[in-house]
C-alpha cells in the first residue's frame, strides 16, 4: 500500500504560469527593497553570504550588496533554483500573501484527491524547490482555502535537488517509509527518473504546457483516484 504521496508544485498541484508570470514576477519587483530594508534578519544575513560564496566559487568575484540584488535578479530570470534565492523570495512572498496581493494557485483536482488520500489512511507531502515556507504560504492561502491542515510533510532543497537520486531516499529515510511506499507526481522527466531510481512509484503530470516523456501519465488527479 502507497502510505506516502509525494507532490512537486509547478506544473504538478499548481499553474506554471502562476510560478512564473505572478510569484517571480513579484520577487523580481520587491527585492531591492525587501533585502536593503530586512539585510540583518538572520535569514537574509546567510543568504546574501550564500549568494556570496556561491558567485566567488563560480566566478570568483567579490559582491557588494548591490551586485548582491542584481544576481538575486539574475537568477530569478534564469529560474536558477538557488536556496538563498528561494529563502528570499519565501519572505517576499509572505508579504504579498499577508497582503492578500494574490491568492496561491492550485488546479480545482489536487484538494478533491488530498482529501482521498486522507479518507484512505495515506498521508500527503510536498517536495518543491521553493523553500518549506513558501510551501506552506501557497497551500495556506491558496484559492482554495487553508490546505496546510492536509499536508504531513513539506521539503525543499535541503534534502537534496529534485533531478538527485539520493533526495528521494533521504525522503524516504526522514518519514520512516520503504521507497516503495512512497508514490510521487511530478511534470519533469529528470525529477520523476530520480524518484524512480530511488524505489519510490512515479505518474507524470500532464498540464498545459508539459512535454510528455516514458513515464506513465495523467492529466487530472481525477484519474488517480480511480485506482486507489
Ligand atoms: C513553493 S511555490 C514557488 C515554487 C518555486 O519557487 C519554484 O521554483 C518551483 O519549483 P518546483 O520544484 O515546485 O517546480
Ligand atoms: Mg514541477
Amino acid at each position: 500500500m502507497i502510505k506516502l504521496f509525494l507532490f512537486d508544485i509547478e506544473g504538478t498541484t499548481t499553474d506554471i504560469n502562476f510560478v512564473h508570470k505572478v510569484l517571480f514576477p513579484y520577487s523580481a519587483k520587491c527585492m531591492q527593497d525587501y533585502v536593503l530594508h530586512h539585510q540583518t534578519h538572520p535569514l537574509v544575513v546567510d543568504a546574501i553570504q550564500e549568494v556570496r560564496d556561491t558567485v566567488w566559487k563560480e566566478e570568483k568575484r567579490q559582491l557588494g550588496l548591490y551586485e548582491v540584488i542584481d544576481k538575486l535578479l539574475e537568477w530569478i530570470k534564469a529560474d536558477r533554483k538557488h536556496r538563498a534565492l528561494k529563502t528570499i523570495q519565501g519572505l517576499i512572498w509572505d508579504v504579498g500573501y499577508s497582503k492578500n496581493d494574490f491568492k496561491g494557485h492550485v488546479y480545482p483536482d489536487t484538494k478533491p484527491f488530498f482529501k482521498t488520500i486522507l479518507d484512505k489512511g495515506s498521508k500527503v507531502g510536498i517536495y518543491s524547490s521553493g523553500s518549506v515556507h513558501a510551501q506552506k504560504l501557497i497551500f495556506g492561502y491558496s484559492v482554495e482555502g487553508d490546505m496546510t491542515p492536509m499536508i504531513s510533510y513539506y521539503f525543499d532543497t535541503n534534502v537534496g535537488g529534485k533531478r538527485e537520486v539520493s533526495s528521494y531516499q533521504k525522503i524516504a529515510q526522514e518519514v520512516g517509509l520503504r521507497p516503495q511506499e512512497i508514490h510521487f507526481f511530478s511534470d519533469i522527466a529528470e525529477e520523476l527518473a530520480a524518484a524512480e531510481a530511488a524505489g519510490m512509484g512515479v505518474t507524470q503530470l500532464l498540464r498545459p504546457g508539459t512535454k510528455s516523456s516514458r513515464f506513465e501519465s495523467i492529466t487530472s488527479f481525477d484519474t488517480f483516484k480511480n485506482y486507489l
